[in-house]
C-alpha cells in the first residue's frame, strides 16, 4: 500500500460507490495484493502503474502491519514520491483523484486503514 505523495499534496483516489467493494464511497490510498513471486517492492511500483499510470516514483517501505480493518493480510506500507500533480496522472479505479495537505485528507471520510496509516506517517514524520 502506497502513500503517494505529490507536490500538490498526499494523493487520495475516491472509491466507487458500489455495494460490493469494501469502503464504498470512502477515499483511500492505492495498493493491492502482491503476486506470486513478486516482492512488495515489486508489486507497489506495479500497483501504481496500473491503477495511476505511474512510471517515474522513486517508493521507501515505511512498515509492515496486518490489516486488522480488513482481511487480516499482512501489508508493506510505502511512502511513495512522484515530481507529477494529480492531473497528470491516469485513474484506473474510483470516481475521483485529488492532491490533500494532511489537516484536509484527516476531514475527508476516508477508508479506516488508511486513516490509521495516515496518521501513523504524520506522527512518525512528526518525530523525525
Ligand atoms: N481500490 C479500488 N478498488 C475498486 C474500486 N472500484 C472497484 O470496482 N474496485 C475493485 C477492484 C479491486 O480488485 C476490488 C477490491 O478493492 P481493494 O482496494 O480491496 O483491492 P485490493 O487491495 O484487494 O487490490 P487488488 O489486488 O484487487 O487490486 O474492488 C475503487 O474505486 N477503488
Amino acid at each position: 500500500m502506497a502513500l503517494v505523495l505529490s507536490p500538490a499534496g498526499i494523493v487520495l483516489h475516491l472509491r466507487d460507490d458500489k455495494s460490493w467493494i469494501p469502503h464504498p464511497g470512502c477515499w483511500s490510498l492505492f495498493g493491492g495484493a502482491v503476486e506470486v513471486g513478486e516482492l512488495p517492492a515489486e508489486a507497489v511500483l506495479r500497483e501504481l502503474q496500473e491503477k495511476l499510470g505511474l512510471d517515474e516514483v522513486a517508493c521507501r517501505p515505511l512498515w509492515r502491519v496486518v490489516d486488522t480493518h480488513g482481511d487480516g493480510r499482512l501489508l508493506t506500507i510505502f511512502e511513495a514520491r512522484t515530481p507529477l500533480r494529480p492531473d497528470q496522472m491516469v485513474l484506473t479505479e474510483g470516481q475521483a483523484l485529488d492532491a490533500f495537505e494532511y489537516d484536509a485528507a484527516l476531514e475527508l471520510k476516508l477508508a479506516p486503514f488508511c486513516r490509521h496509516v495516515l496518521e501513523r506517517y504524520l506522527l512518525e514524520s512528526q518525530r523525525a
